[in-house]
């Protein structure tokens, strides 16, 4: 549920949105469901999808943004996004896609992810001049790609890079992609497990236009994303009201908020001083129809 919880009023600009209840179980099998990933065929984000909804009909989109309006236009019923990998971080992009969209988080899928290095068939290792892949697929394999001691080419997704090696028979050329992608493009696997970490996990949320009604019969997480005002301890204040309640959060994230990236802020001790305004993304173990998790944000409103 994205409810507008509180904004202005008071002492500051504070606001609390819920952005989501996400039915940690997996969905259903997805018959008759049309599931938007950004990528070509062969993605990790259309594997996600399918891990999901195993007889879905997943629908490739350009750009994140593309698959967020995908949802939005009833084009599809769900979309599928990287939101956190275990040795990468955050994306970014999809946090804030997610503040400027409608949509509703229903679910999450955990992918393992086993980044190929590939090529056109007759290609070896030796004769690879550059490496073509998402970038957060570049960065998961850092280590063993400066090894290799080539370029690297930032794409749109992985499998993409993919496929432009066999359509332009780039023979310089290797791509980070997937096992399916190889096969879908015609490429030859030069080397299994390239990414840094051999425990390699994408998290992905799945979003709806609908919101799910969270239950106690299951487990449930719920997003929040919140601003506070200056001062000390207030972040610290803020997460208290989870902890008295012994709720687990599972995930912190801050972004700059982008409508007031400063504030200016006067003290007669220390004269005025620009400090960054940030928006919190909070994950918590509860779901909202438990009186703790509704306690717990109206203390922290
Ligand atoms: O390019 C792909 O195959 C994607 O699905 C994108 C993406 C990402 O954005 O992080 C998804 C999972 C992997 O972590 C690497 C790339």
């Amino acid at each position: 549920m994205r409810r507008h919880w509180n904004e202005g009023g008071g002492t500051g600009n504070r606001m609390l949105f819920q952005l989501s209840a996400t039915d940690l179980v997996a969905p259903s099998q997805g018959l008759n469901i049309r599931v938007a990933y950004q990528g070509l065929p062969g993605a990790f984000s259309e594997a996600a999808a399918l891990k999901a909804y195993p007889l879905c009909e997943t629908v490739p989109c350009e750009e994140f943004d593309v698959t967020f309006k995908a949802v939005e236009m009833s084009v599809v019923d769900r979309a599928v996004l990287p939101i956190e990998n275990s040795s990468d971080g955050s994306i970014h992009r999809n946090y804030d896609l997610l503040l400027s969209h409608r949509l509703h988080i229903v679910g999450e899928v955990q992918l393992a992810v086993n980044h190929c290095l590939m090529a056109l068939p007759g290609v070896k290792k030796e004769g690879i001049k550059r490496v073509l892949s998402h970038p957060n697929a570049l960065a998961q394999c850092e280590f063993k790609l400066n090894k290799l001691e080539v370029i690297q080419q930032n794409m749109h997704d992985t499998a993409g890079a993919a496929q432009i090696i066999a359509s332009d028979n780039l023979r310089d050329a290797g791509a980070i992609a997937s096992v399916q992608a190889a096969e879908i493009y015609g490429l030859n696997i030069l080397e299994k497990g390239m990414q840094d970490l051999s425990d390699n996990v994408t998290r992905f949320l799945i979003l709806a236009r609908e919101p799910i009604i969270p239950g106690t019969d299951r487990p449930f997480k719920t997003s929040i994303v919140f601003t506070l005002d200056e001062g000390p301890g207030v972040l610290f204040k803020a997460l208290a009201v989870f902890s008295l309640r012994n709720i687990s959060l599972t995930k912190i994230e801050s972004r700059p908020q982008r409508k007031r990236p400063l504030k200016v802020v006067t003290d007669s001790n220390h004269g005025t001083a620009k400090y960054f305004d940030y928006l919190f993304y909070i994950d918590f173990e509860a779901s909202m129809i438990e009186p703790r998790a509704q306690n717990a944000l109206a203390h922290l409103q």
